[in-house]
């Protein structure tokens, strides 16, 4: 095994066990992750979103297009969203079994993403808000190559981080490079068609791409301990070069807290509040939505359509939307400096930052899990010296810090715009939006907090931990 080459041999998928015939060349290369360590997780690395659709599938591309230029709108009566929705129904059945077949990971990733929007476009444009007494009734044509592609690539049928952000960008070669001498990134799918939409994603790409530089200091502090695991000569070396990578990293989230809070400076509040994020919203309750099958014909390739999301009738499980609690980086960092069991602490109806993990990509799903055996007792062996406890927990800060900048940007741009309507709303009917829901379901404060505190907890009390270790 390569020094940095982090991986695990035969993936335990559980999905494969429900698929067992899908090609074997599908279920590697989706979860294949060697790619994270040089890109981070912005996409399977910057030249390969693959925006163009093979010839037999672009009328899913050119149905999408034509909600983006009629434009069909949240909740929207009108004849025009009705005649979208009506081209959406009208559409013909193409098996998507020869691109899983063929198992070329950037067209099923942006296949499945086309859909996936043509959905969301579908199920929030309608008129009435879905329940289980009024429900979305997603046509065949749409719902069964959805749910083979989403369950080839391992990953639910709903809009996710990964849709909206890591696979949504383009490398703009109109205008390649911004004035700090950075590429330029184009956003692919926007909902609202706005700029501050556009914003949005790419401050989360922005935040990625510093985030792959952070794996990077995570990667060469991995190397040094595993090579160095039984030499005890040049130790102090060691610790020098690991306070340094560890400085790096810190450093590396500091840039992303800054580029967080730059946000601002695009997103207005109340156009994320209103116009963006409900086009993110999962299914909030099981039967709001309803998958048509095809009848007695609920299969694709072989392969059944149900799964853990679906059930055999159609109905969907709640699902989360896309929120950016599915950003494997964060889950990667919490892992690697071992306070996943402060920070993922289990709330009531479960631990909701595991349940995230579900509505990664399996790459980076695998990735995390991988992480998490790699760094088991990096803590314990690797940081010994005075300036290494110091540099760690500069680390743990900068996290407690982003997470600080977070949660104020989370009350000014869903708790605040909530508290707007509500206080509006004179008959006093929506004071629950006071109690406003994250779009992955959270009591979004008291628990964003939450996971900033207990960040803080990660911290290496010097004196009492060096004492054990000695
Ligand atoms: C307008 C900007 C943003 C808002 C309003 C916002 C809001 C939220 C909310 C409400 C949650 C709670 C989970 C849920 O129910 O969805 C959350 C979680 C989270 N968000 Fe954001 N978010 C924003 C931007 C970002 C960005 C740009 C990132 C990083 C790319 C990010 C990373 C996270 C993470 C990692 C969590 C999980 C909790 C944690 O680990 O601290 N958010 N966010």
């Amino acid at each position: 095994m390569a020094p940095h080459d982090i991986s695990i041999g035969s993936p335990q998928l559980p999905w494969r066990e429900n698929a067992p015939s899908l090609p074997d060349g599908a279920i590697a290369a989706a979860a294949d992750h060697s790619y994270i360590w040089k890109y981070g997780f912005l996409a399977r690395g910057p030249s390969n979103v693959r925006e163009h659709l093979p010839p037999l599938y672009a009328v899913w591309a050119d149905l999408l297009a034509q909600a983006k230029s009629a434009p069909v709108r949240l909740r929207d009566p009108s004849p025009v969203a009705e005649g979208w929705r009506e081209s959406i129904r009208k559409m013909p059945y193409i098996s998507p079994s020869p691109l899983i077949q063929r198992a070329d990971m950037d067209v099923l990733i942006r296949a499945r993403q086309v859909l996936v929007c043509l959905l969301h476009f579908y199920i929030h444009s309608l008129p009435v808000e879905p329940t289980p007494t009024t429900p979305a009734r997603v046509p065949s044509c749409l719902a069964r190559p959805l749910l083979a592609l989403s369950r080839a690539l391992g990953v639910p049928p709903v809009v996710t981080y990964a849709d909206t952000t890591q696979y949504n960008y383009a490398v703009d070669d109109t205008n390649t490079n911004t004035e700090d001498g950075k590429k330029r990134l184009r956003v692919l799918n926007n909902f609202s068609g706005t700029e501050d939409e556009a914003h949005f994603y790419l401050t989360s790409l922005h935040i990625e791409a510093a985030g792959a530089k952070a794996l990077n200091a995570i990667r060469i502090l991995l190397d040094n301990q595993r090579q160095h695991k039984h030499q005890h000569q040049h130790q102090h070396q060691n610790y020098d070069a690991r306070a340094e990578q560890l400085t790096a990293l810190a450093g590396h989230i500091r840039t992303m807290n800054a580029t967080l809070a730059n946000v601002r400076n695009g997103c207005a509040p109340s156009v994320f509040y209103h116009s963006v994020r409900p086009w993110y919203v999962g299914c909030p309750t099981r039967g709001a939505w309803i998958f048509d099958l095809g009848g007695e014909e609920e299969e694709e390739g072989g392969e059944t359509l149900r799964s853990r999301w679906v059930s055999a009738d159609g109905v969907v499980e709640p699902m989360a939307g896309s929120t950016a609690a599915q950003s494997a980086l964060f889950h990667a960092l919490d892992v690697f400096l071992n306070i996943e069991e402060h920070t993922h602490e289990t709330q009531k109806g479960g631990n909701f930052l595991m349940r995230m993990r579900a509505f990664f990509p399996l790459a980076d799903r695998c990735f995390v899990d991988a992480l998490a055996l790699e760094t088991r007792g990096f803590r314990k062996r690797g940081i010994m010296s005075e300036a290494e406890v110091k540099a760690y927990n500069d680390v743990v800060t900068a996290l407690r810090d982003w997470r600080t900048t977070h949660v104020r940007i989370a009350t000014l741009y869903v708790v605040n715009q909530a508290r707007g309507i509500a206080e509006k709303d004179k008959s006093g009917e929506r004071e629950t939006l006071l109690d406003e829901k994250g779009t992955g379901g959270t009591e979004l404060v008291p628990f964003l907090k939450g996971v900033r505190d207990r960040t803080g907890e990660g911290a290496i009390n010097m004196p009492e931990e060096r004492r054990r270790r000695t």
